[in-house]
């Protein structure tokens, strides 16, 4: 049996926070946390000043974590809730000039993808918005911000770890028509991603503007689950153009979904819309199709938040394995229903001027 969400909580109410006392839970630390078939992963978020401090707490977290049955792996990042310094530059890079959001040279437009939580498939969206774009003749860049798991070099078929040449900028990698940089990129295979807040935001600030991106119509951004600190270095950084938030009919997700559009509209980032993703689901053997989660949830929710839902994508065993194995499906089967709700999604941002 795997662990529950509540056990995993009640086992990180043990856990003391070092620097302003009670627990890290309670003192709203923990934040993103998923449970996953045994697999934990959340954020702690730290004022950066006491990282230090704060790594005993991690660790303890972790360690708490590991020890209870049915975990199979624990996975904590520490991020800042301020303002990040400088990142560790490349030698010789310019520094960061410290104004408000900038535009990335020969970068059109910035549209990111967001979810409120995580396995919503915000990067299945992401990867196959990507390449239907690029199918329609757009000029694409994808920039994998998940700190959690970065899937995009999976999803997209690309390994290897990026160039830089001059020791200033990066080269991104790509394929299937779309110009990739992910954070999995930089790191080796199978290396556990700790991230920690200063270097996350170093990172991150790189791939926006060091990264050699070449004239782009479009540059998408996959953001990691729920309403973190990428999510506002992101804004503060760079003009985001608007935002997508990709949810499922449950409930649950539908909340946390409201609140990845709360974050947007602090952030003052236009929302473009909703993507309901696993709407209905499609037998592979009959076509029969069943609404597994309810039916017009997201409509109903997207009404009464006053965003359009751009797009419903069916729940098809395809769309899995197509990511899994490297092309998504509107590269591997671009005729099928299951690439069309994905290219239509394409067509309808061109044709609103957002892509
Ligand atoms: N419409 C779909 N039909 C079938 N499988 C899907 C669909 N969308 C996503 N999946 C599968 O669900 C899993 C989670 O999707 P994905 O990794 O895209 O989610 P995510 O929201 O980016 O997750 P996280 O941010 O937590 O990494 C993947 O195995 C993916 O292949």
């Amino acid at each position: 049996m795997s662990v529950t969400r509540e056990t995993v909580l009640e086992t990180l109410r043990t856990v003391e926070n070092p620097v302003g006392g009670g627990d890290i839970v309670s003192s709203g630390m923990v934040r993103a946390l998923t449970v996953d078939d045994g697999n934990v992963r959340f954020v702690l978020e730290i004022d950066p000043a006491r990282a230090k401090a704060m790594e005993p707490a991690r660790d303890a977290a972790e360690a708490a974590l590991k020890a209870l049955p049915g975990v199979a792996a624990v996975s904590v990042v520490m991020t800042a809730h301020s303002a990040a310094p400088d990142p560790p530059d490349l030698k010789g890079a310019a520094k960061p000039k410290p104004q408000g959001p900038e535009k990335i040279p020969g970068v059109d437009r910035i549209v990111a993808i967001a979810s409120g939580k995580g396995g919503v498939g915000k990067s299945t969206v992401s990867a196959n918005l990507a390449t239907a774009l690029a199918a329609e003749g757009r000029r694409v860049g994808l920039l994998d911000a998940d700190v959690y798991g970065p899937s995009q070099p999976r999803m997209l078929g690309v390994s290897g770890r990026p160039a830089s040449p001059d020791g200033k900028t990066i080269l991104p990698l790509r394929n299937h028509g779309v110009t990739l940089m992910s954070l999995g990129l930089m790191t080796q295979e199978d290396e556990a991603v700790v991230w920690r807040g200063p270097m996350l935001m170093g990172a991150l600030q790189q791939m926006l503007f060091q990264v050699q991106w070449g004239a782009l119509d479009i540059l998408i951004v996959d953001l990691p689950p729920g309403t973190g600190d990428v999510q506002m270095t992101l804004s503060q950084k760079a003009q985001v153009d608007g935002a997508i938030v990709v949810s499922t009919p449950q409930d649950i997700a539908l909340l946390d979904a409201r609140k990845a559009i709360d974050m947007f509209n602090k952030l003052g980032t236009p929302i473009l819309g909703l993507v309901e993703n696993m709407s209905v689901h499609v037998c592979s053997n009959c076509g029969h199709r069943e609404h597994t989660f309810g039916e017009g949830g997201v409509t109903r929710e997207a009404e009464k938040l006053g965003v359009p839902v751009l797009a419903e994508i069916p729940l098809h065993v395809e769309i899995r394995t197509s990511g899994d194995g490297g092309a998504p499906v509107v590269v591997s089967s671009p005729t099928s229903p299951q690439a069309s709700a994905f290219r239509d999604l394409a067509r309808t941002l061109i044709a609103e001027g957002t892509a």
